[in-house]
């Protein structure tokens, strides 16, 4: 069997190891003639799975994206060439919604909302847009969902209009990328929208740049009311336009979702998609690469409280993820040399908070203890 596995997929080889002849690609470098003896291609999301690269592939069993999204897989394509294809649902959606926190939480520490009165709206409830609400949940902070398709399939949760999601103080977006259907997703965001909203509002994009009309964002941006806007993507990557970055209070270079855990998860479900199609047991697991990170300590202003204190919460989540460094790297290195795809390939490792050990005070209240745990954090006392 020839898997092709690309090369920005952690622990790539050791997970495929023993189930064929395993070739590694650059995801910049991959042919239409590489695909004549492939029997399983295995992508993230920077490879486009086209016609004209499935031209060649005479063999080719499956296409498994270690991605959430999918929008780089041309499905027409696919189907018209015979060829199934699956993708990692949910692999990086704690990630997301860790990013989403730590913007919320600068926010809120310079002085751009009051996170504890704030109302969350969150477009898309699926595996981020859920894991989103969860950690939210945790903290006490109130959430409002829209997802008129999941609404149509009589999803159980109470799910909100758009309108009213643009209403609420965040809007964070967390939808496909979508052009067809009865809720396409393409500018989502448009004109007409963006002028609806004020500057005390939030906007966090961490889906895909092409949900927001990117022109008339900027026109909007740079208007005297703008919302507040966050962004970890754009319109037309790698080749993005650093104005948005300029125009926006936070820039990342679409990593919301690269925590070692959430990129590694998302190896471990292709894996078993390639293990699936060869009929043989899956061995091999996330524990078998992954170490924990050195123990957090944690020093809480007053350990009988009921609840964290916000700025004892703040401390101890930027241990874990600091959106702020991110931002601040990206603007410099994009500033130093505008190598947008390299710089996502050489991502510093992050891992989540479930990773983490916290070392607390035998002091702590149960309340406090119990919020840990929502947040996923392990507690050991000292
Ligand atoms: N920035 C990153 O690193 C990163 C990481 C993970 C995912 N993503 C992006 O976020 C998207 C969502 O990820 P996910 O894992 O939650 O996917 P998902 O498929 O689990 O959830 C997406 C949800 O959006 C809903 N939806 C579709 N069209 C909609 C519309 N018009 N209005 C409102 N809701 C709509 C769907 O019904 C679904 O429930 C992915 O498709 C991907 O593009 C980005
Ligand atoms: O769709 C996803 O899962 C995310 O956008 C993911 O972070 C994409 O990562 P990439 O494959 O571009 O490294």
């Amino acid at each position: 069997m020839n898997i092709l596995v690309e090369d920005t997929i952690p622990y790539g080889a050791e997970y495929f190891e023993g189930l064929g002849k395993i070739t590694r690609y650059s995801w910049q470098s991959l042919q239409p003639a590489d695909l004549a003896h492939t029997d399983y291609l295995v992508v993230r999301s920077t490879t486009r799975v086209d016609a004209t690269l499935l031209s060649q592939a005479r063999n080719l069993k499956l296409v498994t994206t270690a991605t959430a999204g999918t929008n780089h897989l041309d499905k027409a394509a696919l189907d018209a060439a015979g060829v199934p294809w699956r993708s990692a649902g949910g692999c990086n959606a704690r990630a997301v919604a860790e990013y989403v926190l730590s913007a919320l939480l600068q926010a809120d520490d310079n002085g751009h909302l009051s996170l504890p009165a704030a109302t969350v709206g969150i477009v898309g409830a699926g595996h981020v847009g859920s894991a989103l609400a969860a950690l939210l949940n945790c903290l006490g902070i109130t959430c409002k969902l829209c997802d008129p398709p999941l609404a149509e399939q009589g999803d159980h949760r109470a799910l909100v209009s758009l309108q009213e999601v643009l209403a609420c103080d965040v809007i964070s977006l967390h939808v496909p990328y979508t052009t067809t259907g009865s809720h396409p997703t393409y500018h989502l965001l448009d004109a007409t929208a963006l002028a609806g909203l004020s500057a005390h509002q939030c906007v966090i994009n961490a889906c895909r740049g092409e949900v927001i009309d990117e022109k008339a964002l900027l026109t909007r941006l740079n208007e005297r009311d703008a919302p507040l806007f966050i962004t970890d993507v754009f319109w037309n990557e790698p080749d993005i336009d650093m104005a948005v970055t300029e125009a926006a209070w936070l820039a990342t270079p679409h990593i919301a979702g690269h925590s070692l855990e959430g990129k590694t998860r998302g190896t471990q479900m292709v894996y078993e998609h390639v293990c699936e199609g060869l009929k043989v047991t899956p061995t091999r697991t996330l524990g078998d690469f992954l170490t924990p990170p050195a123990p957090l300590h944690l020093r809480l202003s007053d350990s009988q409280a009921e609840r964290l204190t916000l700025s004892d919460l703040k401390a101890l989540f930027f241990s874990v993820y600091d959106i702020c460094e991110d931002d601040r790297h990206f603007r410099q290195a994009m500033a130093e040399s505008n190598q947008f795809a390299a710089l996502r390939k050489a991502y510093r490792v992050r891992r989540e908070c479930d990773a983490y050990t916290v070392i607390a005070p035998t002091s702590l209240s149960s309340g406090i203890r119990n919020q840990l745990a929502c947040l996923g954090f392990e507690v050991q006392f000292t």
